[in-house]
């Protein structure tokens, strides 16, 4: 079915006016004015009055089946509701497990990647989770990304974290070498998601491999880089080389880090400042455990990402005053070039994902994902399970 989105005020990321949008499961055409009954064929008209067209959300990080496990097995944290996604505006996901890579399985993160597909989402997953040699389906990383057609990388490979493998830097390579080649021979992005812990090694095994070797820094891709101050100015050094770097989103419910002395909204102003927006993405750990260790390591407890944190986080960025066709970039163009999607903008040819808002409360009033409502004026398409 085609489809007008009419009087929108369009940010393309860029606030390119009030404009009318065509589109199947791509946009087609956007200009003033489109008088659907000058077409020939049947068209659905959306009056998108006193609405803001942005592009859907792109969730770099999401343990789509859930993670956790820290604390035993009654911590293990539950699976991803597509529901959550769509209300908050994410119409892309990339899933992984995390520090429990024994009971939480790449053949559940497939089917569970499948089933978001079906429903409506775009998805993608990595494979591997915490630990190297990583868990894989064919025994190969190189063979996963290159044959299973969901893998578009590996990750998040634990660094500097007292719940790492403890990796070698050669360990490290390899997964990263191998990502390449897959990526390269599968026209894939080869995307390394590390996970980086509060350890004093911080990234530096990814500045000896962008100092030491023929790799390009694009393969490399570190998440959590705002945990702590320290680690956020070494994340603006990568940057400064041309890296992307991955902010955990800051939790509605979680105020210690929005009391805390620095967190995610002031990394992003930090960054917007230093002229490095742009080298920046924000995702949300959803259903993966945020959990609390004392100074002897020992487990406190733990409490749940949530995806609703990605909009939450760009919603307060833009309360600290940055521009709203500044601050989606971090869900929108900038994930999308990581991956390398043919996503995150309103123009010609993109793919029909968006997020329409209310312009004066920013609440998220409809969602499209691959040219179909997900979400129509609040209300849900109907979903399995989900009542
Ligand atoms: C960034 C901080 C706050 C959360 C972060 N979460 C994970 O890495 C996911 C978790 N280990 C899981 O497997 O579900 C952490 O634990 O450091
Ligand atoms: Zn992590
Ligand atoms: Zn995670």
């Amino acid at each position: 079915m085609v489809r007008v989105i009419k009087n929108a005020k369009i940010f393309a990321p860029k606030y390119v006016g009030k404009l009318d949008v065509i589109f199947h499961n791509r946009i087609i055409h956007i200009s003033k004015d489109v008088n659907p009954f000058f077409v020939p064929f049947e068209i659905e008209i959306y009056d998108a009055s006193g609405l803001l067209l942005l592009p859907g959300l792109i969730d770099p990080h999401v343990h789509i089946t859930g993670g956790g496990g820290e604390g035993g097995f009654e911590t293990r944290t539950p699976e991803l509701k597509i529901s959550e996604c769509i209300k908050n505006g994410i119409t892309t996901v990339i899933g992984c497990l995390g520090t429990d890579g024994v009971t939480r399985s790449l053949e559940n993160l497939y089917a569970k990647a499948k089933a978001l597909e079906n429903e409506g989402l775009n998805i993608f997953i990595y494979t591997g989770s915490y630990r190297l040699p990583p868990v894989t389906f064919t025994g190969s990383v190189i063979k996963d990304i290159v044959l299973i057609d969901k893998v578009i990388g590996v990750g998040e490979i634990a660094i500097s974290d007292h719940r790492s493998s403890q990796p070698t830097f050669e360990e490290i390579l390899r997964v990263v070498a191998d990502a390449r080649v897959g990526g390269m021979i599968s026209g894939k992005p080869g995307t390394v998601n590390f996970h980086v812990g509060a350890g004093k090694r911080g990234i530096d095994y990814l500045f000896e491999i962008i100092q030491n070797t023929e790799i390009p820094i694009q393969h490399l891709y570190p998440t959590h880089m705002s945990r702590n101050k320290w680690l956020f100015e070494h994340g603006l050094e990568f940057a400064m080389r041309g890296g992307m770097i991955d902010l955990t989103a800051l939790q509605p419910k979680n105020d210690e880090s929005s009391k805390s002395e620095f967190n995610t909204i002031d990394a992003i102003l930090k960054a917007y400042e230093n002229n490095l927006l742009e080298n920046i993405t924000i995702s949300s750990d959803g259903q993966g455990s945020l959990p609390k260790f004392d100074e002897m390591g020992n487990f406190v407890g733990l409490s749940v990402g949530s995806v609703s944190s990605v909009w939450h986080t760009i919603r307060k960025v833009v309360e600290n005053g940055l521009p709203l066709e500044e601050a989606i970039k971090v869900s929108t163009t900038n994930p999308a070039k990581v991956f390398k999607l043919n996503k995150g903008r309103i123009e010609k040819g993109y793919d029909a994902d968006f997020v329409l808002v209310n312009e004066e409360t920013l609440e998220i009033v409809s969602v499209v994902s691959k040219g179909e409502f997900l979400m129509k004026d609040g209300v849900l398409k109907n979903l399995n399970f989900e009542f």
